[in-house]
C-alpha cells in the first residue's frame, strides 16, 4: 500500500506526473493538490481531489512540482522570490500532516528549495535527511540521451547510465562521463567533450528557448520524476538494495559540512537513503567541474537557509 501525493498537480509537470504515478501499479492511492484546477485534473484522472491537509494525510511519498517556471532570459535563481514562499508553505503542511513521508522536490531553484524544506522540517523537529530529495533525475536522463546520441544509437538512451552529481543548475550540474556505463568514443575531441558537458549543464535552457515564453521542461521532467518516484516507491514497498545507479537524489555529502546537500549515487531502502556512494574515481577534468560547482552550490544553499531563518524571525517579531 503506497499513497503518493502531488503538490502542484494541475501544472505543466504536475498533470503528466500525476498520470504516470496513477499508471504505476504500486501506487494504491493518489492525492492531488493545487491552488487551481485540481478538481478538473482529479476528475480527469478519476481520482481524489482534496484540500492539501487531507491529500497529505497518510502520504508515503510527496512530490512537489508547485511553483513558477522560467521564461527566456531568466535563471532558475530568478524563480526564488516566488517559489521559496510556495515551497516553505507546502513544507509546513507536510511537516504537520505527513512528517514521515519521502519528499521529492522538483520546484526550482532546487539547490535552494531543498534546504528550505530541510529548515522547515528542522523547525518542526521532523527532519530526516534520508527521506528528503532534490529531483535532479532530468539531468541524468539528458546525459544518457546525449551520450547515446554521440554513440550514434539513440535506442541506447534507456540503457546508458551516466552519474550526474552536485546540484541542479548550470555549473553545479556535474556529469561524470568517465563513469558512463557506455564509454564515450576515445576519439572524442576535447572540444566535443566540453560541449557535451555544457549541454548537460544547460539542457534546461534549450527547452526554455524552444518553448519561447510558454515555460520550461514539463514532459521530460514528468518522465524523470516518475522514474525516480518509482524507485522510491519500490523501496517504500520493502524492496531491498535499490541503487539509484544513474544518480539523482539528495542529501549527505562526502564534501564536508559546508555542503550538506549534494546529489550523489545512493542506495535506497525502506527507511530512505541507506548508503551514499562516494564520487569514486574521477578524471582531472571532472575534479575541475566539482571544484567549480562547490562555491555556487554553497551560495544557493545559504540562500535557502537564510530565507527560512529570516521568515521565522519576521513571524516571531510579529507575535
Ligand atoms: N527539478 C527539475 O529538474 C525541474 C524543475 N522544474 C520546476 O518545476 C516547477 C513547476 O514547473 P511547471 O509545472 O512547468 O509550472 P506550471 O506553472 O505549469 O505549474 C505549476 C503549478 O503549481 C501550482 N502552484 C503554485 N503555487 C502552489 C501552491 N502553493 N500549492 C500548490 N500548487 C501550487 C500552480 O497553480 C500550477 O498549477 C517550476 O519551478 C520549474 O522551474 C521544471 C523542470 C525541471
Ligand atoms: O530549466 C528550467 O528552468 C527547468 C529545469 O530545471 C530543467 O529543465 O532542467
Amino acid at each position: 500500500m503506497v499513497k503518493a501525493v502531488v503538490l502542484g498537480a494541475a501544472g505543466g509537470i504536475g498533470q503528466p506526473l500525476s498520470l504516470l504515478l496513477k499508471a504505476n501499479p504500486l501506487v494504491t492511492e493518489l492525492g492531488l493538490y493545487d491552488i487551481v484546477n485540481t478538481p478538473g485534473v482529479a476528475a480527469d484522472l478519476s481520482h481524489i481531489s482534496t484540500p492539501a491537509k487531507k491529500a497529505l494525510t497518510n502520504a508515503d511519498i510527496v512530490v512537489i512540482p508547485a511553483g513558477v517556471p522560467r521564461k527566456p532570459g531568466m535563471t532558475r535563481d530568478d524563480l526564488f522570490k516566488i517559489n521559496a514562499g510556495i515551497v516553505k508553505g507546502l513544507a509546513t503542511g507536510i511537516a504537520t500532516t505527513a512528517p514521515k513521508a519521502f519528499v521529492l522536490v522538483i520546484s526550482n531553484p532546487v539547490n535552494s528549495t531543498v534546504p528550505i524544506v530541510a529548515e522547515v522540517f528542522k523547525k518542526f523537529g521532523v527532519f530526516d535527511p534520508k527521506r528528503l530529495f532534490g529531483v535532479t533525475t532530468l539531468d541524468v536522463v539528458r546525459a544518457s540521451t546525449f551520450v547515446a546520441e554521440i554513440l550514434g544509437d539513440l535506442s541506447l538512451s534507456k540503457s546508458v547510465a551516466v552519474p550526474v552529481v552536485g546540484g541542479h543548475s548550470g555549473v553545479t550540474i556535474v556529469p561524470l562521463l568517465s563513469q558512463s556505463s557506455h564509454p564515450l568514443p576515445s576519439s572524442l575531441s576535447q572540444d566535443k567533450y566540453e560541449a557535451l558537458v555544457k549541454r548537460v549543464q544547460f539542457g534546461g535552457d534549450e527547452v526554455v528557448k524552444a518553448k519561447d515564453g510558454a515555460g520550461s521542461a514539463t514532459l521530460s521532467m514528468a518522465y524523470a520524476g516518475a522514474e525516480f518516484a518509482a524507485k522510491i516507491i519500490r523501496a517504500v514497498n520493502g524492496e531491498k538494495g535499490i541503487a539509484d545507479a544513474t544518480g539523482s537524489s539528495a542529501l549527505a555529502s562526502e564534501l564536508g559540512e559546508k555542503l550538506p546537500y549534494f546529489s550523489s549515487n545512493v542506495e535506497l531502502g525502506r527507511e530512505g537513503v541507506v548508503k551514499v556512494h562516494p564520487l569514486g574515481k574521477i578524471t582531472e577534468a571532472e575534479q575541475t567541474l566539482v571544484k567549480a560547482a562547490i562555491p555556487e552550490l554553497t551560495k544557493n544553499i545559504e540562500t535557502g537557509v537564510n530565507f527560512v531563518a529570516e521568515a521565522y524571525k519576521a513571524e516571531e517579531s510579529r507575535l
